[in-house]
């Protein structure tokens, strides 16, 4: 089986290894009115939007029909030579809808190897995209930004080993919005080499996350453990280097893609486990209310008593049911000063909050409770707007 490597540090050697594929820029995007779009867009091809825009593909040209007194002969009664489909429409709201249901046009870059459990976030999200493995989270970011692919997905929050708080970070550093969000119930399995038993087991290396979640297990099983970038990448080391001693705790996909045997599914210690991932994309989508969105904000608050219960009460004076709430040092301003005639000088840590919320940007109770966030919020900026996803 081919195996696709990952986007390598930065946007450098992004762009060498995908360089043989497409040229994004200089490229007028067409949008045909049976939903397709070329010129940076996949799916087609540059040359076939362009004869398809001047309708190179008619079977005669007006030039060539035979003249009658000496001017082409332009007759408006005549029968049109083709019909009416084969010339480019304008616009209609549907074809501003841009991607089939499956994503089948869509690359979605994410942190990880092919096999790894973003990878199944993608495909769950859109079953039929082109994933863009990555080697860092930043590297998923930055393939977006450079238009190398045209989604990136990551893991933000899971059930049992709480929040990934180097992604809560990216968001704010880069400029990207989150279009949507996948909830995944992840099977933890432990893999080897073929013909390797349990037993035979002295370490096993995976995801940090993966290892901390299966910690009562691993215990049991008396290995040492070693941390790896990724689920998916701690299966192709131990394939690669035909590692008997070594387990994996990666997905049954990582198994089949690197040849290595389940020895067992549902590994982890809380069966419940649920990792939340998040769509990042160019451009947010416009807020609906026909179904249920979640809208993602960050701000951050002068000092003072109760200041924090005052911007939770904009929601809860709205009926507006908060799902997350993290906050992280602000790297910029760590620490705040505040003079104190009293004491001397007092220092406070400064504090990002990022807040969930049950509510559409296109409620006005939403609106309503963000104008009155800003009245008293020193930054605020809203992540995105996105369809809930709901756990199967
Ligand atoms: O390493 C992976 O496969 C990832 O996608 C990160 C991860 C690790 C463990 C649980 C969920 C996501």
């Amino acid at each position: 089986m081919a195996l696709k490597s990952p986007l390598l540090g930065g946007a450098a050697g992004a762009i060498s290894q995908l360089g043989h594929s497409r040229v994004w820029s200089n490229q007028a995007l067409v949008v045909f009115s049976d939903g397709e779009r070329s010129g940076g867009l996949p799916g087609l091809s540059p040359l076939r939007a362009i004869r398809s825009a001047k309708g190179e593909s008619s079977s005669k040209s007006a030039t060539e029909l035979q003249p009658v007194d000496g001017r082409a002969n332009v007759n408006i009664s005549r029968k049109p030579q083709k019909d009416l489909s084969s010339f480019p429409k304008p616009l209609s709201v549907s074809d501003l809808s841009s991607t089939p249901e499956d994503g089948s046009k869509l690359r979605i870059s994410f942190k990880g190897l092919s096999g790894s459990y973003s990878e199944d976030a993608a495909l769950k999200a859109y079953p039929s995209c082109e994933s863009v493995p990555c080697s860092e989270f930043e590297d998923a970011f930055k393939a977006v930004e450079l238009w190398l692919a045209d989604k990136a997905v990551l893991p933000i929050e899971s059930s049992s080993g709480g929040s990934i708080h180097r992604n809560y970070d990216l968001l704010l550093r880069h400029r990207l919005h989150i279009v949507g969000e996948v909830q995944l119930p992840v099977n933890f399995c432990l893999l080897a080499l073929p013909g390797v038993r349990m037993e035979q087991l002295k370490r096993v290396l995976s995801h940090p996350q993966a290892l901390a979640l299966s910690d009562a297990v691993l215990t049991k099983l008396n290995v040492a453990r070693e941390n790896v970038d990724d689920t998916a990448g701690a299966a192709q080391l131990v394939a690669l280097n035909e590692l008997e001693d070594t387990g994996v705790i990666a997905s049954a996909r990582a198994a089949e893609i690197y040849g290595l045997n389940i020895l067992a599914e549902r590994f982890q210690d809380n069966l419940d486990n649920i990792t939340r991932f998040l769509v990042l994309a160019r451009d947010p989508i416009i807020p609906r209310t026909d179904k249920q969105f979640k809208t993602s904000i960050v701000f951050t608050l002068d000092e003072g008593p109760g200041v924090l219960f005052k911007a939770l009460a904009v929601f809860a004076l709205r009926n507006i049911n908060l799902t997350k709430i993290e906050s992280r040092p602000q790297r910029k301003r760590p620490l705040r000063v505040v003079d104190d005639s009293n004491t001397g000088t007092a220092k406070y840590f400064d504090y990002l909050f990022y807040i969930d919320f049950e509510a559409s940007m296109a409620e006005s109770r939403a609106q309503n409770a963000l104008g009155h966030l800003q009245e008293f919020a020193t930054f605020l900026r809203v992540l995105g707007c996105y369809p809930m996803d709901k756990i199967m």
